[in-house]
């Protein structure tokens, strides 16, 4: 009886087909933050100019550790033809050559954003509207990929096969729906979308090649989970710090 109770000595299931494993990720998009109660008031108009900024201001902390995230998926990987893919990520975040134009980088663009939508330069950069929730889901992620083989921080990044749809949305419904934002300040948006598509290109190779096995294959499902939560705990504390009724003085 003690014999048949003992968990296997390895794991005599076989993997699920590449096609199966795939849709298998792609059916976490039913967790992503686009469902999030206050993404869909921000994506149908219903916030107020102080909550939008609230939103931006906020965010701005995971735009600026995106990089370190990435750096911290490079020191782990060994191998540099996937180095060299992977570098791009952190320059399309930092930018190329100076801070002008079209090379300036997501952070300079989301920068932009912040601009457009009317917070001071230095209310941005200082992160003093950053909510701690905020920072603790933000600071967990970088922590996950700090710690983990950078297989697996890789497909953490695989949310973004959902992004596309949420980037797209704000480009077609926030000139009419927030007319107050300058138009040039969605700029970042409209330059996520090729490259999400290409990161989860590369993501999804990775994770097909790492997750030989079923318990890998489970492992990376339970990884697209963590990131999901990490990107809800961040709408959670943002709906929760800017209420329709937050007095006038505590507005951003
Ligand atoms: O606006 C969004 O909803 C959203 C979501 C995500 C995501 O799914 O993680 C990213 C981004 N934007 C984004 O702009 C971005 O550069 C990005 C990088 C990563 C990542 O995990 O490496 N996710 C995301």
């Amino acid at each position: 009886m003690v014999f048949d109770s003992a968990p296997p000595a390895f794991d005599e299931r076989a993997p699920w087909a590449w096609t199966e494993f795939e849709a298998r990720l792609r059916a976490r998009e039913s967790r992503y933050h686009i469902h999030h109660p206050f993404n869909g008031r921000l994506n149908r108009g219903e916030l107020a100019p102080f909550q939008v900024r609230g939103w931006v201001a906020n965010r701005f902390y995971y735009q600026v550790r995106i990089p370190q995230k990435d750096a911290a998926v490079l020191a782990h990987c060994p191998d540099r033809e996937e180095r060299r893919r992977w570098l791009e990520r952190i320059l399309d975040h930092d930018g190329r050559g100076d801070y002008e134009g079209s090379n300036a980088g997501g952070i300079e663009a989301w920068s932009r954003l912040g601009e457009a939508t009317g917070l001071a330069r230095e209310d941005l950069w200082s992160h003093r509207h950053v909510q701690p929730g905020v920072r603790f889901a933000v600071d967990a992620y970088v922590n996950f990929a700090a710690q983990s083989p950078w297989e697996e921080a890789a497909i953490s990044s695989l949310t973004e096969m959902f992004a596309p749809r949420i980037h797209a949305d704000r480009l077609a419904g926030w000139p009419s729906l927030y007319p107050w934002i300058q138009p040039e300040g969605l700029g970042y948006f409209r330059s996520r979308i090729p490259l999400a598509t290409r990161d989860v290109e590369h993501g999804l190779e990775v994770a097909r090649r790492w997750c030989s096995t079923r318990a890998r294959q489970e492992r990376a499902l339970e990884i697209l989970d963590f990131k999901l939560d990490v990107l809800w705990c961040m709408l959670d504390a943002i709906e929760r710090a800017y209420p329709d009724d937050l007095p006038e003085e505590r507005r951003p």
